[in-house]
């Protein structure tokens, strides 16, 4: 490898077009005054990505590596050279629910000649993506498990933590509904000379204020609620006052099912589901069969997945409680989250253009009506972590230290400025305290923890504890080596349901870790083909156990969605 020595005591930016030019693996010598480490740390950050691979570590002849305080994270816009080139106008496009943010952003997306769309759910960056190609604008999908490239394309929909904050773009459009660490790194890092953030009012403050210190240009444009949310004085009582086009909502997936039942116990309608566990295509195809007037599916029963930006044809919400347990404990819901929720009814332009919302015990009714009147709480700080480099860098000047040890370092004693907080990340250490026992690099030890594994879900947790031994122990990893093709079947139970629910998880896990270690993963295809026929199987247990209606006869549902199951599956086979 060739070397080479740069002695610059020079700001941040000589340094960055000075690695612009190098195209090979360099080592890299850097001759600095202690002064500029931290600016210079700051645009090493940014070259090493993780496709590059390129590390970098500080060593100093005098005390100056002490100086570099890697605990500082006071200063997260200085991490982002790029962005901070451009003077970025940026549009917040504020505004409570159904008022047509998403509509305006999405227009300015559509008529620029390049852009990219940061989506909060997959399911979004999906819905972004099919619209822009329709309206002939080529448009690829990147998201963790999935990249699909069109010809052309000037413009990509990706998930927030995607977000590309290396190329130029002319337009760039965000959600806020979540002030995670993925948030902020697209907030202030995505080099765009127009960034769209939609989101609600109460963010405003905030966001003026994390971008005081960027140069950028802020506006913004107020919206107000295109069609009237009308709150109920009267609970829905009994399922026998359930109409089409309400959607109940519940918090627990065994509610779910159970209300499923009730509902359709009393033969008028069929149910569709949509809940956060459920293989993101199956919701978004139990979503477009309750949108479908033509479908007999004409009531939605959903968790607060449903208050995600859908555009569902929702009449009526119907709060089936108004608590929901967080992980901790069962805790009331929050007017932001209520909001959210009861916005889905009476979209404009949907088929139900006045909205309604009320719950089904009368008890909950005063906490309804006031959480819809209430101001939502103006949102303080948002969330930050240590990006890969960092925790490398780090990881270099104390060899013995384990990833959990690192991560718990960082938590613990991380400096920053008052409007951040240091993003949780409880689940990114179960994960570390695993890995750490494996013989593997620290950046693949990283990978595994920034995975989408979901801790909770204990087949999910043995998918990856799996996978991680074996590639820590050959380097490959097969899928068949865990899971055997053509053995999944449709679920008999809610056990079976909830196991195949779990076991999609886990290829939905083998397919990311195939975009990131592509070698060592070599079944992407297998996996999504099964990940595929899980979806199709969920979709028949949910076909097959629930209610059907009178014209047509169960004996014919039966086999006659059989066989049509049989022929979906063999396309994936
Ligand atoms: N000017 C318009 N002309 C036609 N349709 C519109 C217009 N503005 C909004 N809509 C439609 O109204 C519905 C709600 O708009 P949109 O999705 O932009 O709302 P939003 O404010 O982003 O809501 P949320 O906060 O729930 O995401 C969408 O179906 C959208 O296509
Ligand atoms: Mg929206």
């Amino acid at each position: 490898m060739a070397s080479l020595l740069l002695r610059r005591k020079a700001s941040g930016t000589g340094v960055s077009r000075f690695l612009h030019g190098i195209t090979q693996p360099v080592a890299l010598h850097l001759e600095l005054k202690s002064g500029d480490v931290n600016s210079v740390s700051n645009v090493l950050r940014q070259f090493s990505s993780f496709n590059r691979k390129e590390t970098f570590e500080f060593t100093s002849s005098s005390s100056s590596t002490s100086k570099f305080d890697f605990m500082d994270l006071t200063r997260p816009h200085t991490w982002y050279p790029n962005a901070r080139r451009k003077h970025r106008k940026v549009i917040l496009h504020m505004g409570p629910t159904n008022s047509g943010k998403t509509y305006h952003a999405l227009k300015r997306l559509e008529s620029s000649a390049s852009g990219i769309y940061c989506a909060p759910l997959r399911l979004l960056a999906w819905e972004v993506a099919k619209r822009l190609n329709k309206a002939k604008v080529t448009c690829d999908l990147v998201t963790g498990q999935e990249k699909e490239e069109v010809d052309g394309a000037k413009h990509k929909a990706v998930t927030v933590e995607m977000a590309d904050v290396t190329s130029d773009y002319d337009c760039a459009m965000l959600g806020c509904r979540s002030r995670g660490f993925s948030f902020t790194r697209a907030l202030l890092g995505i080099s765009a000379d127009e960034l769209h953030i939609c989101g609600d009012a109460a963010a405003i403050p905030l966001i003026q204020e994390m971008l005081k210190v960027t140069g950028d240009h802020v506006e913004v444009q107020h919206y107000e609620r295109l069609s009237p949310l009308v709150p109920l004085k009267v609970p829905l009582g009994s399922f026998n006052n359930i109409r089409t086009g309400d959607c109940i909502v519940s918090f627990s997936r065994k509610k779910i099912y159970q209300l499923k039942r009730q509902i359709e116990n009393e033969r008028k309608h069929l149910c569709s589901v949509v809940y956060g566990s459920l293989p993101p295509e199956t919701r978004t195809r139990q979503a477009t069969m309750f949108n479908d007037e033509s479908s007999e599916f004409d009531v939605l029963v959903a968790s607060d997945a449903v208050g995600m930006g859908l555009n569902l044809n929702i009449s009526r919400i119907i709060f089936s409680t108004m608590t929901k347990f967080d992980g901790i404990e069962e805790r009331e819901l929050t007017v932001p989250e209520i909001k959210q929720i009861a916005g889905r009814a009476g979209r404009y332009g949907s088929k139900f253009p006045v909205g309604e919302v009320t719950c089904m015990d009368a008890e909950y009714l005063p906490l309804l009506h006031s959480s819809l009147n209430a101001p939502s709480p103006t949102l303080e700080r948002a969330g930050l972590f240590p990006n890969f480099d960092l925790i490398f860098t780090y990881s270099r000047l104390h060899p013995k230290r384990g990833l959990y040890e690192i991560l718990e370092h960082f938590v613990e004693n991380a400096k920053l400025s008052y409007n951040y907080f240091i993003a949780d990340c409880e689940d990114m250490m179960k994960v570390a305290a695993i890995i750490d026992e494996l013989p593997l690099g620290l950046h693949d030890k990283y990978l595994f923890c920034i995975s989408p594994v979901d801790v909770d879900d204990e087949i999910s947790s043995q998918g990856l504890t799996q996978f991680a031994e074996n590639y820590a122990k050959k380097g490959i990893v097969r899928l068949r080596e865990i899971f055997t093709p053509g053995t999944l079947q449709v679920p008999k139970s809610q056990a079976g349901l909830k196991e195949i629910e779990s076991i999609h998880k886990v290829l939905d896990l083998y397919v990311w870790l195939s975009y990131r270690l592509e070698d060592s993963f070599p079944d992407r295809e297998l996996a999504a083909s099964q990940k595929a026929i899980c979806s199709l199987l969920i979709e028949e247990f949910l076909d097959r156990f629930g209610w059907h209606k009178p014209r047509a006869s169960l004996a014919n549902l039966k086999s006659g969605s059989t066989s049509l199951l049989s022929q979906r599956i063999r396309k994936y086979l």
